[in-house]
């Protein structure tokens, strides 16, 4: 089935105008969004607790922030951005009390309500608009006139007017601009997570790493295998961007699409294919989220691999290089 798409002139910015938005989180996403509501002439606070690192940098850009009790009292509208494993717990404290019949409570990610950690009650609408790149890309490209693609989805439409919220909610962080996609929580939650596991940041991430240590342990210098591995991966990826896998192939020398269309299928083969289809086992049973939640008990696992992707050799090479690239933008709190 053919899915639905949404651009500016299917959405009206005026719903969400005429309505108090919390923003809760000033991460990420939290940022993008507040700030670009705000930039649409949305009435918007955003909710942190108190002492939160995040609340020098909302109050510097003007915004007014609350505890996230009292900007979920304040609001009609509530969009839940603080990371998947605390929106549980944030909520049974300070939204839960905190809803009215009538109001909108909003995700940026399906999380929580697939796996059934936040049941709302039922006079509230339950929508979600989620991005689909990072906060920091979906602010930038606000600011630069663009947008970055959104799914949208309603759980629950107590109101009726659910969908038109959650349009309207797009519309002001630049979504429409792009094409928003009708969705449920369940298709946003599942494709999302097999998307950044298998290739956007885990499948991306391993094949860079392989490849740079396959070329460094064959005895070539890390900056080439850097350069070869990691830079050129954006030019390449850019051109799949703008016109699709043809269009790489287009540009690229008929020596590499011969050797990428021969070579490619040894790399990504039927063991990784099967690979993925484990995956998606894990993340559509709920052994996933299961193993994450508990995981964000401790950290005790996650901290160690962080700090074994921090420590690899391409991040040092990598850091070098980037400095004599001043067009290539460091880090994105130097960018947000
Ligand atoms: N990152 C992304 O680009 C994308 C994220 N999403 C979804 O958006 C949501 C937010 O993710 P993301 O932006 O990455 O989150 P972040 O990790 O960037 O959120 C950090 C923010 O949440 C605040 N926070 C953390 N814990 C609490 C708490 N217990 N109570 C109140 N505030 C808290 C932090 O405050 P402090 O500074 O005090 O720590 C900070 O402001 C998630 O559902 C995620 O799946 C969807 C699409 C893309
Ligand atoms: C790809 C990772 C993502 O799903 C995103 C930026 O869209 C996330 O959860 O951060
Ligand atoms: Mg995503
Ligand atoms: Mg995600």
């Amino acid at each position: 089935m053919t899915a639905e798409v949404f651009y500016d002139d299917d959405a009206d910015l005026s719903i969400i105008a005429d309505r108090k938005v919390a923003v809760l989180g000033y991460g990420s996403q939290g940022h993008a969004h507040a700030l670009s509501l705000r930039d649409s002439g949305v009435d918007v606070r955003v909710g942190l607790q108190e002492g939160s690192k995040s609340r020098p940098k909302a109050e510097e850009e003007g915004l007014t922030v609350a505890t996230p009790a009292e900007a979920a009292a304040w609001a009609d509208v509530i969009m839940v951005l603080v990371p998947d494993t605390v929106q549980a717990e944030l909520y049974k404290k300070d939204i839960e009390p905190n809803l009215n019949p009538g109001d909108v409570l909003m995700f940026g990610h399906g999380f929580n309500i697939r796996y059934g950690l936040i049941t709302p009650p039922a006079g509230v609408d339950v929508a979600m608009v989620a991005p689909k790149g990072p906060g920091h890309v979906v602010r930038r490209q606000f600011v630069d006139g663009k947008g970055v693609p959104c799914l949208i989805a309603v759980e629950q439409d107590a109101t009726g007017t659910a969908q038109r919220v959650a349009l309207s909610y797009a519309r002001a962080i630049g979504g429409t601009r792009a094409g928003v996609l009708k969705t449920t929580f369940t298709e946003e939650t599942e494709t999302d997570l097999f998307g950044e596991q298998a290739v956007l940041c885990g499948g991306v991430a391993e094949l860079i790493r392989a490849g740079f240590d396959t070329l460094v342990e064959a005895g070539y210098s890390p900056e080439a295998a850097y350069f070869e591995c990691l830079h050129e991966l954006k030019l390449i990826v850019d051109m799949v961007n703008e016109g699709g896998l043809s269009n790489m192939w287009y540009s690229v020398s008929d020596t590499a699409e011969y050797g990428g269309v021969t070579r490619g299928p040894r790399i990504v083969n039927d063991g990784t294919r099967a690979e993925m289809r484990r995956i998606l086992d894990e993340i559509q049973s709920g052994a996933f989220a299961k193993e994450w939640v508990a995981e964000s008990k401790t950290y005790d696992n996650f901290d160690k691999l962080r700090a074994e992707q921090r420590e690899h050799k391409i991040e040092e090479v990598g850091s070098k290089l980037r400095d004599m690239m001043p067009w290539v933008k460091r880090t994105i709190t130097e960018t947000a």
